[in-house]
């Protein structure tokens, strides 16, 4: 089949390829014309024959939106959208009323694989009706790993997005975790090579897993990562996930405190930890350290 691919960044760029080896004709769009194979999201349109299936995979936000909005004016009934960025899953339905007012579908599209995807294929959560999913069926079939998992039809709009942003949260707490054992095995002295250590739980464990993987292969490169700073950014499904169990009523302990210990992580020094130990001093008459 034919696809519309706009954002050839490090995920679209290799999506494309992955689709193209799977037989099908993408034409791609980006900001970035060498990167593009066409100029336009109206030459983008006017080259592909319809029904068109254009799969959106720019940042989620005001860049989406207005994507979304120029596709709008540009596409004709019977066409599709897929949105594949990391979009807030509540963003997805006021898109689908967007586009149906002109008679296109939309199907939301959570994506996961990382720069890894080009050659372990991608696991992809959608939602959407079934007869918009149809027509996108062919690229996600080229998009999915091999064998019997790793893609699935979650239910209708917003539940690929929102199952993508569990997903997301999971991997807040799994990594959270993984990086609390290491801090705590590089502390002790008993413990002579941790990177061993981490090496070992690869095979046999029960904690063994992929972003294991990736932990040996970190540690690989430096092995006490001494060359990073410990401070690490969010996008921003960590808090939608904290939002959504606020929402629900659901307790979320592990995902709510990863979150937190990134929020932790950009501060030079901790203000609640001054007043904690103010309110030592002040009690207790407990020493604090002072600048
Ligand atoms: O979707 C992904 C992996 O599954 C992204 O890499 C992820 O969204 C990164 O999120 P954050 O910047 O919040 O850590």
């Amino acid at each position: 089949m034919e696809l519309g691919l706009v954002g050839l960044g490090k995920m679209g760029g290799n999506m494309r390829e992955r689709i193209r080896r799977a037989g099908h004709t993408v034409l791609g769009y980006d900001r970035n014309p060498d990167l593009a194979d066409v100029h336009s999201l109206e030459e983008l349109v006017g080259k592909l024959s319809g029904p068109r299936v254009i799969w959106v995979m720019v940042p989620a936000g005001e860049a989406t939106q207005t994507t979304i909005d120029r596709l709008a004016e540009l596409l004709e009934p019977g066409d599709v959208v897929v949105d594949g960025g990391n979009s807030r899953w509540t963003d997805d339905e006021r898109h689908a009323e967007e586009l149906a007012a002109k008679g296109i579908g939309f199907v939301d599209c959570g994506v996961s694989g990382g720069v890894w995807g080009l050659e372990n294929g991608y696991a992809l959560m959608y939602g959407g009706d079934t007869e918009n999913v149809a027509k996108v069926q062919p690229v996600f079939d080229a998009l999915k790993p091999e064998g019997d998992f790793g893609s699935v039809h979650a239910g209708k709009v917003g539940a690929g997005h929102f199952a993508k942003m569990v997903h997301n949260g999971i991997e807040y707490a799994m990594m959270q975790a993984y990086a609390e054992g290491w801090e705590l095995l590089e502390k002790v002295d008993s413990v002579t090579d941790v990177r061993e250590v981490f090496r070992s739980w690869q095979e046999g464990t029960v904690i063994r897993s992929w972003l294991l993987d990736l932990a040996v292969n970190a540690l690989d490169e430096d092995e006490h990562l001494d060359e990073l700073r410990g401070y690490a950014q969010d996008s921003g499904e960590g808090r939608w996930t904290v939002e959504a169990a606020i929402d629900n009523a659901v307790p979320l302990p592990a995902i709510t405190a990863s979150l937190f210990a990134r929020f932790a992580s950009r501060q030079e020094d901790s203000p609640q930890m001054k007043m904690i130990a103010a309110l030592r001093n002040q009690f207790g008459g407990h020493a604090v350290e002072k600048k």
